[in-house]
């Protein structure tokens, strides 16, 4: 094999490197730099107020870090366009909010599909119909997202999140207000959508509860 080749299957698919970042020029965020290879979820775990989101937004080109780098498949995020990595992030990137965003007038259907157009892919109805099939929610295809039970819309976030087939799944608190049963099947579900994508999978939490199911933990 080419010395490059070799060179490039070594590099981790997901990386950050010196990221530091700052919302007022007095108070800086230092981040320890993450590295994910393929196969590879995070936990990372820290106080309220330690600057988790902050990391989330940063790794997802949300925000623009002061100075260091986000790298996901080779790509160095901040380095394109806004539109360019608006488009990169909903072709590679799934995020689950604590709190799902959901277009209200929408059908979940439709939802899904807006999240595939807006990632310049064209409409995939048997993709739609297949990640809600994997989430048990192939009945409510049809249903707008608002009528949907705490727990349904807990999932509906999930299909949005992976319904592009993202190579890295970002979620913020995404257990934080279930109770323990539901917070087991949403850690549960998580891991097999990325696995069934083919995709990273970084949670950031104050819930020490995922300690178990993702053991590789970064503590900030
Ligand atoms: N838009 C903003 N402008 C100014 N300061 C902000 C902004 N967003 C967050 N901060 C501050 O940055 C710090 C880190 O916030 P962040 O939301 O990243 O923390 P966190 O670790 O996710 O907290 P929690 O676990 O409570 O959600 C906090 O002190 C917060 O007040």
């Amino acid at each position: 094999m080419a010395l490059g080749m070799f060179v490039f299957l070594l590099r981790p698919m997901f990386r950050t490197r010196s990221l530091v970042f700052t919302y007022n020029k007095t108070a800086y965020f230092r981040f320890p730099d993450i590295e994910l290879n393929a196969g590879e979820d995070l936990l990372i775990v820290g106080e309220s107020g330690v600057g988790k989101t902050t990391l989330l937004h940063l790794m997802a080109g949300l925000l623009r870090p002061e100075s260091g780098q986000v790298e996901l498949l080779d790509t160095s995020l901040h380095e394109l366009s806004s539109r360019q990595r608006d488009r990169f992030r909903g072709q590679y990137i799934g995020l689950v909010f604590q709190r799902p965003h959901f277009v209200r007038a929408l059908s979940l259907e439709e939802n899904l599909t807006l999240i595939q157009l807006l990632a310049g892919k064209k409409q995939d109805k048997n993709r739609i119909r297949e990640v809600l099939h994997s989430l048990g929610m192939s009945h409510k295809l049809h249903e707008k997202p608002h009528r949907l039970s705490q727990g349904e819309q807990q999932r509906a976030a999930l299909a949005l999140a992976v319904v592009n087939r993202p190579r890295l799944i970002l979620a913020d608190e995404p257990t934080a207000s279930l109770d323990d049963r539901n917070a087991g099947r949403v850690a549960a579900l998580l891991k097999q959508q990325a696995l069934a994508s083919g995709a990273q999978l970084i949670i950031i939490t104050h819930d020490r509860r995922l300690k178990d199911p993702f053991p590789h933990l970064l503590e900030l």
